[in-house]
């Protein structure tokens, strides 16, 4: 798969280890920043990886910042993004096969790199399981089709 990566000023050596992962697990990594320790706004990179997930330029995204909590909710602004902040293997593996998650969110703070190479592994290989999940995450779709982009 084609994952884009990216992170703000808290993140970027968990960053470079999911890089590592991502690689060794035989995934293209596409290393969308930030660059140095400067301190950087996390939605200017949320927007960057969001955006090539929302347009299917890559297969998914990995966004890290201090909690991961900041990346998810700019990155669920864009159409067809599914993106929360996993915690554990088992968190990660779920966001996979009830919420076919297409971005993971993840802790810099919070999370040792041990337990993220871990979830990361999983979360690129758990498979969506459909059926009544496909159901639940269709009416998603549709809340975005409803109210996205409204001033309701
Ligand atoms: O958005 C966040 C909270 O979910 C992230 O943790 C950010 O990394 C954090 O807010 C950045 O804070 P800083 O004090 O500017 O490093």
């Amino acid at each position: 798969m084609r994952i884009a990566v990216a992170s703000d000023h808290r993140g970027l050596d968990l960053r470079n280890k999911v890089i590592n992962v991502l690689e060794s697990l035989g995934h293209e990594a596409i290393d969308e920043g930030s660059c140095g320790s400067e301190s950087v706004d996390y939605p200017d990179f949320a927007a960057i990886v969001a955006g090539k997930v929302s347009k299917g330029e890559v297969d998914r995204g990995i966004l890290i910042c201090g909690t991961g909590i900041g990346m998810a909710v700019a990155a669920n602004k864009f159409c067809g993004v599914r993106a929360a902040p996993c915690t554990d293997e088992v968190t990660a593996e779920i966001s996979r096969r009830h919420n076919n998650l297409n971005v993971l969110c993840l802790s810099a703070d919070l999370l040792s790199p041990r337990v993220v190479e871990r979830m990361v592994e999983v979360w690129v290989n758990t498979e969506f399981e459909g059926a009544r999940h496909a159901r639940r995450v269709e009416k998603i779709t549709q809340l975005e089709r409803d109210y996205l982009g409204r001033k309701n």
